[in-house]
């Protein structure tokens, strides 16, 4: 990344305090109930995993699974992949990066709520070819096609990625089920959204860096999406900002676990049950790090609005509808180069006389 661009430098009150906070930590939940085949005939073992996702998503907003049924080999085919396509020079990266036009593929600067991140990114479409809105400009309806952007090296990470792709997307829809039961929801309540999903995994690389207590891998950040689904190596770095007291709590590595987060769509479909938290990523001086979030996003024509299920009139719907595919490419957008706007948020969406 050559010598320091005064674009990675936080804010005063963004910059990271390195001494760490120690704390119990996100939930851990075992899915493993879904890996057996005695489901129908036990339902107070699926009640139980209910009511810890609902704990979870309501005290964090993040919880960690095991036993989630996507098979190591897939994983770790998919991070080589990506080890190797990161070791390359900038030069062959540079052949399959991302533009306006059509935004998959390689960043090498990346700015989360405009300050840049210390990392560089990879990403893939889920589904491919895929259709989003041809801009994020509200008056224009147009669509394009977009394509993922395959390196010629490694060869073996398109095969890789769609591996992966398919049993993160399992997982993904479980989770999902579990969350709509957890709200009280049918467990296939949410799943009509996700017909045509515009959900993307990408690889991420932060590099070692010599300035971190200046710099942060990723922002302070919320996800746009329903739900994330991440992969962290061992390093360490992830931070949560824990809702009783706005401390930033590590969220330290499990051995092939995943982490999973609500985002933005989950806490307007949910009227503000379950609450979309914000999250970064620390700098290291010493170590590199690589991490794979998939986050799991809905059609581009689905309207996002609280779930009239959910809606009383003691407690009225609290956002007012946006397009999805809209709401996507504007953050995108802004995550490719520094805007003189802040990048969009929900609370943007809600209704007068609802604090945000
Ligand atoms: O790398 C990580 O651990 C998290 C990355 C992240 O929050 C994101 O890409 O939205
Ligand atoms: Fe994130």
């Amino acid at each position: 990344m050559g010598e320091v661009d005064e674009a990675f430098i936080q804010a005063v009150e963004h910059r990271p305090k390195l001494a760490i906070t120690e704390a119990e930590g996100i939930p851990l939940i075992n899915l493993s109930i879904f890996n057996s085949h005695d489901l129908p005939s036990n339902p107070s073992s699926i009640e139980t995993l209910v009511e810890e996702v609902r704990d979870a998503c309501k005290n964090w907003g993040f919880f960690q699974v095991i036993n989630h049924g996507v098979p190591l080999e897939k994983r770790e085919k998919l991070e080589m992949a990506s080890r190797k396509f990161f070791a390359q020079s900038t030069e062959e990266k540079m052949k399959v990066r991302g533009d306006e036009v059509n935004p998959l593929g390689y960043y090498d600067s990346l700015f989360t709520e405009n300050v840049r991140d210390w990392k560089e990114v990879f990403d893939l479409m889920v589904k491919n070819p895929i259709v989003i809105p041809a801009s994020h400009e509200a008056n224009d309806n147009g669509l394009k096609e977009v394509v993922n952007r395959w390196p010629e090296d490694p060869f073996e990470l398109r095969e890789a990625f769609e591996g992966y792709a398919e049993e993160i997307e399992k997982l993904a829809h479980k989770l999902l089920e579990l969350i709509s039961l957890s709200l009280g929801l049918k467990a296939n309540r949410l799943s009509g959204f996700f017909n045509d999903h515009t959900s993307f995994t990408r690889l991420n690389h932060y590099p070692s860096c010599p300035i971190p207590h200046l710099a942060l891998g990723a922002s302070g950040h919320k996800d746009g999406g329903a739900l994330t689904v991440l992969a962290q190596d061992n390093v360490g770095g992830l931070q949560v900002k824990r809702k009783t007291d706005g401390e930033w709590i590590c969220i330290k590595p499990t051995p092939h676990a995943y982490i999973v987060n609500v985002g933005d769509i989950i806490q307007v479909w949910s009227n503000d049950r379950y609450e979309s938290v914000e999250h970064r990523v620390m700098a290291n001086s010493e170590k590199e790090r690589f991490s794979m979030p998939f986050f799991f996003n809905p059609d581009h024509n689905v309207m996002v609005e609280p779930l009239e299920e959910l809606i009383t009139e003691q407690d009225p719907a609290k956002y007012q509808a946006y397009n999805w595919g809209k709401f996507f490419a504007t953050k995108m957008r802004s995550n490719f180069k520094k805007l003189d706007v802040d990048n969009i948020q929900i609370h943007h969406l809600k209704i007068k006389g609802e604090p945000s």
